[in-house]
């Protein structure tokens, strides 16, 4: 499908018909001019350790197989480290620590993912985001997180046949996923659902279709492993019984 320069996910996001068409386009997405401003801005003021590299500077696609049991939801990149090597997670201290988990429960072939061409694969795990570009200070804005949603929603639409659970990584995570979730054909719980660290909720289908498993996890970011609020032990029995619930057979 060809970018239109006029780029609206509400639009556009819609018409793809594959997460492959999908992942295709949204790396052109300049609906929200912060966000656009910010992930070029830091491709030209690089930190210093990374001077020599060419940043993505771009929106960020889902990965991992387009038939995946289990997604696991983020935030948005960080600006140095997708926003710098194009691919989710990836180049920073939070992703390191949770291609570690998945490689350790036999979900990931290698421990770590260090640029978006270096042979990683993921085991019926797809990592996406529900704001795809770096924001200021990690912290997008309700407006921009509400733009962005579409492009989640047609991910999930097109999960659907396979995804059994997701993690929401964090609270912006989980409060950005229900109704992602609601829109993509799953039925979300009266109260809602509250975020924690274990949080368990259980999704009925629309259509009579396979029940979905959402859990919480703390957020993989140095603001919770630094201060211990969040060990790497509690990482991999989070995403193991999540990986359980989607019908995976982790280590
Ligand atoms: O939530 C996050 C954190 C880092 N990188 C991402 O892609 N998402």
């Amino acid at each position: 499908m060809e970018p239109p320069s006029d780029f609206s996910p509400a639009v556009l996001a819609p018409q793809t018909r594959s997460i492959a068409e999908l992942d295709e386009l949204v790396v052109h997405c300049r609906a929200c001019p912060r966000l656009v401003a910010w992930r070029e801005e830091t491709a030209l003021v690089k930190r210093r350790a990374f001077q020599d590299q060419e940043y993505w500077a771009r929106p960020i696609p889902g990965f991992g197989p387009y038939d995946a049991r289990l997604v696991l939801v983020g935030l948005a990149p960080a600006a140095h480290g997708g926003n710098r090597t194009g691919r989710i997670f990836t180049g920073d201290p939070s992703g390191d620590l949770l291609y570690a988990s998945l490689h350790r429960l036999g979900l990931a072939n290698r421990p770590e993912s260090t640029w978006r061409e270096d042979g990683l694969r993921l085991h019926g795990v797809r990592i996406t985001d529900p704001v795809r570009c770096a924001p200021p200070e990690n912290k997008p804005t309700n407006a921009e997180r509400d733009t962005c949603r579409p492009w989640i929603v047609r991910e999930f639409e097109e999960l659907r046949p396979t995804v059994r659970a997701v993690v929401a990584l964090g609270g912006f995570a989980w409060q950005a996923v229900l109704p992602v979730l609601a829109a993509a054909g799953w039925q979300v719980p009266r109260p809602r659902p509250v975020f924690g660290h274990g949080a368990h909720a259980v999704l009925p289908a629309t259509d009579g279709g396979p029940e979905l498993h959402l859990f919480g996890c703390f957020h993989v970011s140095p603001r919770n492993t630094y201060t211990g609020r969040l060990t790497p032990a509690m990482v991999d029995d989070l995403l193991r019984t999540a990986a359980t619930a989607a019908g995976l057979d982790p280590a």
